[in-house]
């Protein structure tokens, strides 16, 4: 039996480590929908174009965004570690809202989910894109956790950042993600909710190997 994993949650919460992590582990497809926005949110911006302009498919179209063998491409290059930025995930947010951006972005992501077994990560798999998961968990944690995790890896990666702004970045797309009218960012009526904070990466994923061994039968 085929089976769907939705994974959902606020920024540094532990998605996109847990849902590699464990699509790895059970040999399933993974899909990171973040990287799709963050993607149009760069590239929307660069063009000047503000989440209150008029947004086309056209112009969504002219990104030529391509996701093959695990791998995002627009404009004909492979998406990099500019799409990982604060800023990347700011401009993502704020175009997110647009009800073309979802309308495109999610009919992609519709499609891609079809393709088997699969892991995907995001704010709102489990209500929107793949309502029939057979597994949906909503994984949570405290803002300052989220942000002290966040300062880490972008640290890591050599930026230059502060903790105070990356936590008031998360409070402010927090908000944005979860009040918004379209696809808010919320848990699924029948998700389960793992509180993160001072869970480990493998307990996580433990947790959620139980679910799956039940529900993915
Ligand atoms: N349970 C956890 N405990 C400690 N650090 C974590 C945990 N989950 C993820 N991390 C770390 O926090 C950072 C952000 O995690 P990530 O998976 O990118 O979150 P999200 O995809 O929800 O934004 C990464 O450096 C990751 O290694
Ligand atoms: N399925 C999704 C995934 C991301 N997003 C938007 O894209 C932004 C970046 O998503 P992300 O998952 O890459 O961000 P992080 O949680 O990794 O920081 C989010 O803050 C949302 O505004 C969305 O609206 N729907």
């Amino acid at each position: 039996m085929s089976c769907k994993i939705a994974i959902d949650g606020p920024a540094g919460s532990g998605k996109t480590t847990v849902a590699k992590k464990l699509a790895e582990k059970l040999g399933y497809y993974y899909l990171d929908t973040g990287a799709m926005y963050r993607i149009v949110g760069l590239y929307l911006h660069s063009k000047g174009i503000t989440p209150e302009d008029e947004i086309t498919l056209s112009m969504l179209e002219d990104i030529d965004l391509k996701f093959i063998e695990g791998k995002f491409f627009f404009l004909g290059k492979e998406a990099g570690d500019e799409i990982r930025t604060p800023d990347a995930g700011k401009y993502a947010s704020l175009y997110a809202r647009h009800p073309v951006v979802r309308k495109y972005l999610t009919s992609l992501q519709k499609k891609i989910a079809q393709s088997g077994n699969i892991v995907v990560e995001g704010r709102d798999i489990g209500t929107v894109v793949i309502p029939d998961a057979e597994v949906k968990i909503f994984l949570e944690a405290s803002p300052e956790a989220r942000a002290r995790r966040r300062f880490e890896e972008l640290k890591a990666k050599g930026l230059n950042v502060e903790y105070s702004e990356i936590l008031n970045e998360i409070l402010l797309r927090d908000k944005q993600d979860s009040e918004r009218d379209i696809a808010p960012l919320k848990p699924a009526e029948d998700a389960f909710i793992i509180d993160t904070t001072n869970l480990s990466v493998s307990e996580v994923i433990e947790k959620i190997l139980e679910v799956v061994k039940i529900k993915c039968r």
